[in-house]
């Protein structure tokens, strides 16, 4: 009932503008989903970076209580519009609220309050939604879809599928023994439901491993448009102003057998999915975060779906960020970004395939306190790990965690994250 009356509102708070303003363009609503890691973050930036001339709000959407995201956004950017990103933490966009997608209204809704204020424009051009890795996007489509929303200022442009080329395999097939655990429901729906499908990462693949993944992706989804590329290197005209949007098209996929009693989300428990969020008020050692994380990878890297987080080091005014997926890991520092005073602290989000958080909260305890070593973690070691990784992080400038990765290091960092 609360929903009803909040799309209504929307639709009636539209309509006043419109007899207002006379007709005021609609506003389009681009959503960017993608499995966790998938370069999401990464193609915001270029859009907010693009010379498009559109004013662009970003509504980013995080699992666990600590967002990392936000101060991954483009900081320029962010300084020079501090309103154009808005941030939904500590839940998904998808199922949190009061019923699936109310959230999303929730921000639409005190968006056109603003416009009122505004004698009714718009201070943005276009809307970027990113989801979290583990959203399903169905319930974010059904709200834009609602015949309300249809009359109203907004439009859902297109659905944007980010696809990991590296790692996308693992969460879509079913092979190994362990296989049936390790598929996400999530990331096939994700990617069923894309009106455009970007095919990020090729630089961490062979042409033919780059083929296989092609034709997987194009085993779920068959008609979206699909652009190769890395670093999420895009034409704007590839993402923004598609009109790409099918009603009709999106029923179907949602009818397709493929969906069915699919996908349980992760946000309803009942998936293995855990999400760890971490806090330490001192400064950490290097070495030990190094240390930990090396360890952390050998033991759980096919589980460790994600991992992100600022971090204080000792000795260094700099921010340090860990950012990582699977076993690719990057432990670097912000170009020059410090903490603003009395703000140091370190903050570390991890999300996996039944973590112990128990034990991940401990050994960030110990090591947050330098002088103590980080007690050895009881999670039950990977039997299956093929991958065995070295430690190489320098205090200078990003590095990969994982030795492997260091020709990727430099196309991994964010030039303008701090
Ligand atoms: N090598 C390589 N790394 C990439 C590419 N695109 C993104 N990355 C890196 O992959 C990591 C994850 O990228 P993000 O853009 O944060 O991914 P995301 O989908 O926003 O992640 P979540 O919000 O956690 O789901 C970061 O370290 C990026 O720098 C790419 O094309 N190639």
């Amino acid at each position: 009932v609360l929903h009803r009356s909040r799309v209504r509102r929307i639709e009636e708070k539209s309509n006043r503008l419109c007899a207002a303003g006379g007709a005021p363009s609609k506003l389009p609503v681009t959503l960017i989903t993608g499995f966790l890691g998938s370069g999401k973050t990464t193609l915001v930036n270029q859009l907010l970076r693009g010379e498009h001339g559109l004013r662009l709000l970003v509504i980013e959407n995080e699992l666990g209580s600590i967002s990392i995201d936000h101060e991954l956004i483009d900081a320029s950017r962010q300084a020079a519009m501090p309103e154009g990103v808005v941030v939904l933490k500590n839940g998904c966009i998808c199922c949190s609220g009061e019923s699936p997608g109310s959230e999303l209204e929730r921000v639409l809704d005190k968006l056109l309050e603003m416009a009122d204020v505004e004698g009714g424009s718009m201070p943005f051009d276009a809307i970027l939604v990113e989801t979290s890795g583990l959203a399903d996007p169905s319930p974010i489509v059904q709200v834009l879809c609602r015949h309300e929303m249809i009359h109203s200022r907004y439009y859902l442009d297109a659905v944007i599928t980010m696809i990991d080329a590296k790692h996308i395999l693992r969460h879509l097939e079913s092979s190994g023994p362990l296989a049936f655990t390790r598929r996400r429901p999530e990331a096939e729906k994700q990617l069923a439901l894309a009106d455009r499908v970007i095919l990020n990462k090729v630089d961490l693949v062979t042409p033919e491993e780059l083929e296989l993944v092609a034709a997987a992706v194009r085993r779920v989804n068959r008609s979206a448009l699909m652009v190769r590329t890395s670093n999420a290197k895009v034409q704007l005209d590839q993402i923004l102003g598609q009109r790409a949007f099918s009603s009709a098209r999106w029923e179907e996929a949602l009818e397709g057998k493929l969906l069915v009693g699919d996908v349980v989300h992760a946000q309803h428990g009942s998936t293995g999915v855990t999400c760890v969020c971490l806090r330490a008020h001192t400064d950490l050692v290097l070495d030990r975060v190094q240390e930990w994380m090396q360890a952390l990878i050998a033991r759980k890297h096919d589980d460790l779906y994600r991992v992100k987080g600022v971090l204080a080091i000792v000795g260094e005014d700099r921010r340090f960020f860990l950012h990582g997926v699977h076993a690719s890991q990057v432990l670097g520092h912000f170009d020059q970004s410090v903490f603003a005073p009395g703000s140091r602290e370190s903050t570390l989000v991890l999300i996996g395939n039944r973590l112990d958080a128990l034990q991940l909260e401990q050994d960030f305890a110990q090591l947050a306190n330098s002088s103590a070593p980080p007690a050895p973690s009881s999670d039950k070691a990977c039997d299956d790990c093929d991958e065995n990784e070295n430690l190489t992080a320098s205090a200078s400038e990003a590095q990969p965690v994982d030795a492997k990765s260091a020709e990727e290091a430099q196309l991994r960092r964010r030039p303008t994250a701090g």
